[in-house]
């Protein structure tokens, strides 16, 4: 048949560099693409992100006749929400990993097969209406999902793709990773419906508040820095005195009371990897909030002074 001819192709074909399919570039269109490349791209983005060596994806097999199921599964007569708009939100995630070295190190290799999943599936079946439009419209979706049903049917043909014999590309995954990644897929999928996007949006902006607040302290002016950072060493290290002595066990560095002349260095260390990055943000979205960036800058500028 057409589909095992297609599905034959694909097995065989000797898939184009991501240079050549222009797979790298921001500017990237799938529109200039003749079909069968927008799934041999598909398979070169899982290549070149090292996907199907690191989870043992079994290419002829599963890979080749995943990414097909994945592109029959959206509706080529809907204008937008079609397979092209799949490759390119794939694409785009693509992109942005392989230009971004720091996000393959801040992202686990479970979270980057998921991105990838969830960006190719997550609008499978698309009818070209938006939530609103199905529930308003009472159609079978809306009984079914209630709220988010679109990204909850979306989801769910991904997992029946998944789960199909054939396409089972996670099947080289041991239970704990296969439970985590369908849990990170689901929330990646679920992130899309923009109506969830503002309070989403929020939600994560009050976590960031928070967290700026709460470790506020290094911002301080010196005085008041030192002052605390004395307290928290006490505290931290009086919790390390007990874990050695209850668990037998050796502190964390910034527990143990051996460490306490790197105490400056363990500051600037902590600076670097967690407030820094943090007051760097707050900042950058609400300039008024600069002088916490400024206050955390001298800090680091003053516990390097007294680092050995
Ligand atoms: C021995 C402690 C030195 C004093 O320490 C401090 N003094 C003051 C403040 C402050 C907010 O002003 C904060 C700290 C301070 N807090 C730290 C925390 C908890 C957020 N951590 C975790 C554990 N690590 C992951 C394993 C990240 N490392 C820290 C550090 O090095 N310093
Ligand atoms: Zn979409």
């Amino acid at each position: 048949t057409a589909a095992e001819e297609e599905i034959q192709a694909l097995q065989e074909a000797m898939i184009p560099s991501g240079e050549s399919l222009n797979i790298f570039d921001f500017h990237f269109s799938g529109f200039g693409l003749p079909d069968d490349l927008t799934t041999q791209a598909t398979i070169r983005m899982f290549l070149d992100l090292n996907l199907v060596q690191d989870f043992n994806i079994d290419y002829k097999v599963s890979l080749c006749q995943w990414v097909l199921t994945v592109k029959r599964g959206y509706r080529n007569r809907v204008p937008y929400h079609n397979w092209n708009h799949a490759l390119s939100t794939a694409q785009s995630m693509f992109a942005m990993l392989m230009a971004t070295g720091q996000l393959q190190t801040i992202f686990s290799r479970l979270e980057i097969l998921a991105l990838m999943i969830a960006t190719l599936n997550h609008d499978l079946d698309h009818r070209g209406v938006n939530n609103s439009y199905i529930e308003r419209t009472q159609q079978p979706l809306a009984q079914l999902y209630g709220h988010s049903s679109l990204e909850n049917h979306h989801y769910n043909l991904c997992l029946f793709i998944l789960n199909n014999t054939g396409s089972q590309i996670l099947s080289g995954l041991s239970t704990e990773d296969h439970k985590t990644v369908l849990h990170l897929i689901k929330r990646a999928i679920l992130a899309t419906d923009l109506t969830l996007c503002n309070e989403k949006q929020r939600d994560l902006l009050r976590s960031m508040l928070m967290t700026a607040s709460d470790l506020s302290a290094i911002t301080k002016p010196w005085p008041e820095q030192r002052r605390i950072a004395n307290l928290v060493a006490k505290e931290f290290f009086a919790q390390g005195d007990k874990e050695r002595e209850q668990f037998k066990i050796e502190p964390i560095d910034v527990m143990n009371r051996e460490n306490s002349t790197r105490l400056p260095n363990m500051q600037v260390e902590y600076i670097d990897e967690i407030c820094y990055p943090l007051y760097k943000t707050v900042s950058g979205l609400f300039n008024s909030c600069s002088p916490l960036l400024s206050g955390c800058k001298k800090n680091r500028e003053n516990w390097l002074q007294l680092a050995e």
